[in-house]
């Protein structure tokens, strides 16, 4: 029988609450001397990635704890429902099935009674006639010249996840295509774009769920005016404009012909959408066989779950290690740390796939929670971070739980610098682990040299108190395949702890107010009136612009 009080009401909360001042102060140096087999009893393998999860702060207790509290919030159940298409998203009344843009399998999924299968696997065989025209030569621009480069329009969802997995997968681009992402509606960024295009050679994909946003149908207008001011005619749109949207009427509306849109589904997040037609810049840089590779990774990690027990999901595990740290340590903010140059992208996507699902506070019938839910996710490559920002990981008073993702083999195996970059990795984790305590900084000051009422004055300045939780993520070598379960992983750790929290990690009703307000904002900042009727900041802000204009 599912629990239906307020979560921390529950018996395996007030357990948790109990278990977590039992071992809150127990250092993990001492886990490790007590128990020489941690790394093998807390690590597990799925769909080619490898996580290490011994150095975090958990026993065997706390880990039957956290599955009591998984069960006891019905998450096979709720996995289950999203996977087969009930209306998880519950304010918007919508499937989350971004999964079955990557089924594999032959198991039908029923939307409002029909099977969207069918029109999920014509759509990758149009993106793949297409990519195989672009990549052939056989669809050139108007002036006969082959493409030289793309730009993809779009932001959110429809800019990170593209962006990401295009960068994350370089080695397996086609040299000749020179992919852009085009997302923000600060005109330095077309600007920057486009000075380096040619009309004649330039395919343009307009990529917007709604084909309502600002950012895009701007940007989107103003590349057609570019195209058309540098040679291109209205005759000649259609070969060099497409788009990929869920409002086919409004990409219709815009220009688009009707055989050059891509359709998307509401069915599908927009930070969720990478593996829909929106992964089409992503599949002419690849080619459409690497791109099925990416959603075959995505499926083995959906298939693992789905059906492996909560003890051996990596995702599950992956995601209660998370509540426990924000729900039982009070910690805000989790890090990604991806020791891979071309995963550099990695913490911009994984921070609209966390924040803008599980930056909520009602849960889904409505009702504020008394208890924290997603945490800030942030993060940058490795090693960059070490000499930046890890400092205050290692010695700050703020703990976060980092993730370590690491290729043991790198697609450019120069000298032995990919050795260098591991041993980076695997040093800041134990680092993290270990801490220097203040009686090993004094020993190492006196052995550098340093007389001992010196050391101990200076110690303390060099005592890093370590016990700071982290996973480490492995695998061979980054591919397409390994890329599409490592994304996919975020995705379910991510509605994991969205369906355990109770909230919907499927809208996004945030970010709209914004949005609003932008529009009366832009209409004073435009007009040369006497800003009023907002509150003192804004029309001193907006008088600032208007008056500072004069500086063009
Ligand atoms: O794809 P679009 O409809 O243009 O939306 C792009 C993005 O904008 C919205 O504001 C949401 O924050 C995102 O979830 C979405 O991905």
């Amino acid at each position: 029988m599912a629990f239906t009080g307020s979560l921390t009401q529950s018996d395996v909360w007030k357990a948790l609450q109990a278990h977590h001042q039992s071992i809150e102060h127990e250092h993990m140096r001492d886990m490790f001397a007590a128990n020489p087999s941690r790394f093998e009893q807390f690590h597990i393998d799925a769909a080619g990635l490898s996580l290490d999860y011994s150095k975090n702060r958990i026993n065997d207790d706390t880990m039957k704890l956290l599955f009591k509290l998984a069960r006891q919030q019905n998450l096979t159940t709720h996995i289950a429902a999203m996977f087969s298409g009930e209306k998880v998203n519950g304010s918007e009344g919508r499937p989350a099935l971004h999964t079955a843009l990557r089924n594999f399998g032959d198991r039908d999924i029923m939307v409002d009674g029909e099977n969207i299968m069918p029109e999920v696997r014509d759509t990758v065989r149009r993106m793949e006639e297409f990519c195989w025209k672009i990549r052939r030569n056989q669809w050139r621009g108007y002036s006969n010249k082959t493409f030289t480069d793309v730009v993809s329009i779009g932001i959110g969802g429809s800019f990170l996840g593209p962006k990401l997995a295009s960068s994350a997968l370089k080695p397996y681009w086609d040299s000749r295509l020179s992919i852009h992402y085009l997302a923000n509606i600060d005109g330095s960024h077309i600007t920057e774009i486009l000075k380096r295009l040619d009309p004649a050679t330039t395919l343009f994909i307009i990529q917007s769920k709604s084909f309502t946003t600002q950012e895009t149908l701007k940007n989107a207008n103003a590349c057609r005016q570019w195209f058309l001011d540098n040679g291109g005619e209205e005759h000649d749109l259609a070969k060099h404009f497409t788009a990929v949207s869920s409002n086919i009427e409004k990409a219709t509306a815009f220009g688009i012909a009707e055989e050059n849109i891509f359709p998307m589904w509401d069915w599908v997040g927009g930070r969720y959408s990478l593996w829909s037609a929106i992964g089409l810049p992503l599949a002419l840089a690849i080619g459409i066989d690497n791109f099925r590779e990416l959603l075959r990774g995505a499926y083995a990690m959906d298939e693992h779950f789905r059906t492996a027990p909560l003890e051996h999901n990596m995702p599950v595990i992956m995601a209660l290690l998370g509540i426990w740290y924000v729900n039982f340590f009070g910690v805000n903010s989790h890090a990604i740390l991806p020791y891979d140059h071309y995963l550099r992208s990695l913490p911009a996507h994984l921070q609209q796939v966390d924040m803008e699902s599980n930056g909520k506070s009602v849960t889904t019938d409505g009702n504020k929670v008394d208890y924290q839910t997603g945490p800030v996710i942030w993060g940058g490559v490795g090693t960059n971070g070490q000499h930046a920002f890890h400092q205050l990981l290692h010695q700050g008073t703020h703990f976060s739980p980092c993730d370590f993702i690491m290729p043991m083999c790198s697609h450019n195996p120069i000298d032995n610098f990919h050795a260098m970059l591991v041993s980076n990795c695997l040093s800041q984790s134990q680092a993290l682990l270990q801490g220097k305590s203040e009686d090993e900084a004094v020993a190492e000051l006196v052995a550098a040299g340093m007389n001992q009422a010196e050391a101990i004055v200076l110690a303390p300045q060099k005592v890093i108190p370590g016990n700071r939780p982290s996973n480490t993520l492995y695998f061979p070598k980054s591919s397409p395949q390994i890329i599409g379960a490592l994304i996919a992983l975020y995705e379910h750790k991510v509605a994991a702890q969205g369906m355990i929290w109770g909230i919907n990690s499927f809208d996004q009703w945030g970010v709209e107010l914004g949005k609003q307000l932008g529009n009366k904002v832009l209409t004073a900042l435009e007009s040369s009136a006497i800003p009023e009727g907002f509150d003192g900041s804004t029309n001193g802000l907006i008088r600032a612009f208007q008056q500072m204009q004069n500086y063009l």
